[in-house]
């Protein structure tokens, strides 16, 4: 009425308006959805107005030139549930975000935090690499392996080495189940009115179960962590783990105002857990699935860790092997375009109103970057749904190699103020994995099986392979 365009919208339902539309697989049906109504569609979801940006001059204007615009993110009750509503990645934007963006750029995941975390990766690696070995001539649980490597590494940077104490096996069931509840989109998210529908389900009853338990396990490494202070007996070697650097900026900030209370160093550990594990596994698992059903790629990043680890390193790769496998950088580039993991980031809310292609976008409007749709978009690559590592071996394959924030087509991390923080931490754990797993084995389907993957998606707080990955690993050597 006031001469503002709004962006296009399909038909819709009554009451439910879009939401039946996205399926199981959003990211596909939004894609669709997109092929007809064009690059920036306004959707309802229920009662919340949702745009959907689906190229990346969109994305470009959300995650960079309105950025501040659209940097707030929608409420959703069960990460309020589950992180104590005190969390960074599900936060509006505000003095709380960026308070805890600032500790988590500039203690918890710097340059040279990551960087302490050599050893502790090295470590998981190998013992990843053993569990192979152990396992014999029978079909290796690849899925399981994997998960098994990112959750070591990231509770040995949370909790310190002795994150393992903290119940091993029980600790990665824990963690499961609440990233497998951060990823269930809840009704009344959409239809308040219906959220009795959440509770006839079990999910109330479930996230408070998951929730007191995590709680538990935190008081509990959060008191040993003190105690440990307490005795001095902890020595600053260089490697302060995610709750001794908190406590540290408690301590530090103690009379200043800037004050991160036990609910908030609980709320941001957690976070850590939940943006770091899943969406490393499922990148790798998808890695290899990918090469499996390319055989010749395959054998192209094994030639190369292979010719880049000589006799005098120990027979094992290390860190100081990664920046000599370009081809490796691109497998993991190329996994990431086709198969990204978050293939909708998480979602963003406009703070104020703004424009998108030209289109009015209200205040507190929510926004979804399809970044799987646009990292496959036809106008923008060649064969976008192949799996073609070779596409990126013209570019630069130093350190910078994945261009966050530059290239706005491939955007599998966000960019810009509530772009991932995490990439640093992420890359070299990839990198050891896969070079570490395709140095020292050749890799098979099972015998008797089918000769191909069938690659389909299972939709949680990540896209990530369907089925369990069970390959036989035959050990190489020289
Ligand atoms: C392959 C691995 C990873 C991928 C693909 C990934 C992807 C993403 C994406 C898409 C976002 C949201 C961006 C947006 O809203 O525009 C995000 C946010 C975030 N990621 Fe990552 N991430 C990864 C690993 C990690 C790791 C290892 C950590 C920490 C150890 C981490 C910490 C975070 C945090 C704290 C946020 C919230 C930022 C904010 O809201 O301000 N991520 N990540």
């Amino acid at each position: 009425r006031d001469g503002r365009r709004l962006p296009p919208s399909p038909p819709g339902l009554p009451l439910l308006g879009h939401l039946p539309l996205l399926g199981s697989l959003p990211h596909r049906n939004l894609q669709a959805m997109a092929a007809k109504h064009g690059p920036v569609m306004l959707l309802r979801l229920g009662r919340v107005p949702t745009v959907v940006a689906s190229a990346a001059a969109a994305a470009q204007e959300v995650m960079k030139t309105r950025d501040l615009a659209f940097a707030s993110r929608p409420r959703m009750r069960m990460a309020e549930r589950l992180i104590y509503g005190r969390d960074m990645v599900f936060a509006p934007y505000g003095e709380h975000w960026r308070q805890a963006r600032r500790v988590c750029v500039v203690h918890l995941l710097s340059q040279r935090r990551v960087q302490s975390l050599r050893r502790a990766r090295e470590l998981e690696a190998a013992a990843m690499v053993d569990r192979v070995r152990r396992g014999g001539v029978q079909a290796v649980n690849v899925t399981a392996l994997i998960i098994s490597y990112t959750n070591g590494i990231i509770s040995r940077a949370a909790f310190g080495d002795g994150g393992s104490l903290y119940g091993g096996e029980e600790l990665t069931k824990l963690f499961a189940d609440f990233e497998g509840l951060l990823g269930t989109v809840t009704v009344g998210d959409f239809v308040p009115w219906l959220a009795w529908v959440d509770t006839l389900m079990g999910l109330d009853a479930r996230a408070a179960r998951t929730s007191a338990q995590m709680d538990a396990l935190l008081e509990r490494v959060i008191a040993d962590h003190r105690q440990r202070r307490r005795d001095r007996r902890r020595e600053d070697d260089g490697h302060r783990d995610f709750v001794d650097v908190m406590l540290d900026v408690n301590d530090e900030a103690e009379g200043t105002g800037v004050m991160f209370d036990d609910v908030a160093i609980k709320a941001i550990v957690l976070d850590m857990f939940a943006a770091a594990t899943d969406t490393t596994y499922t990148t790798l698992v998808w890695a290899m699935a990918e090469l499996i059903n390319h055989p010749h790629e395959m054998r192209r990043v094994q030639d190369e860790v292979r010719a880049a680890v000589v006799v005098s390193d120990g027979g094992r790769v290390t860190e100081d092997h990664l920046p000599k496998l370009c081809y490796l950088r691109c497998v993991i580039k190329e996994t990431l375009r086709l198969r990204t993991p978050l293939p909708l980031l998480v979602p963003h809310e406009t703070t104020e109103d703004t424009e998108l292609l030209g289109y009015h976008v209200p205040a507190r409007s929510r926004v979804i970057v399809n970044a799987w749709a646009i990292a496959r978009d036809p106008a923008a690559w060649e064969s976008p749904d192949e799996f073609v590592p070779e596409r990126f071996a013209g570019d630069d394959l130093t350190a910078d190699y994945l261009m966050l924030g530059q290239d706005f087509r491939f955007v599998p991390f966000g960019a810009g103020r509530r772009g991932c923080p995490g990439v640093e931490f992420a890359v070299p754990s990839m990198e050891l994995a896969l070079a570490s797993l395709l140095y020292h084995f050749d890799w098979e389907l099972p015998a008797g099986g089918p000769s191909k993957l069938e690659m389909h998606e299972l939709n949680g707080l990540t896209v990530r392979f369907k089925a369990t990955l069970r390959l036989v690993a035959k050990p190489w050597s020289r």
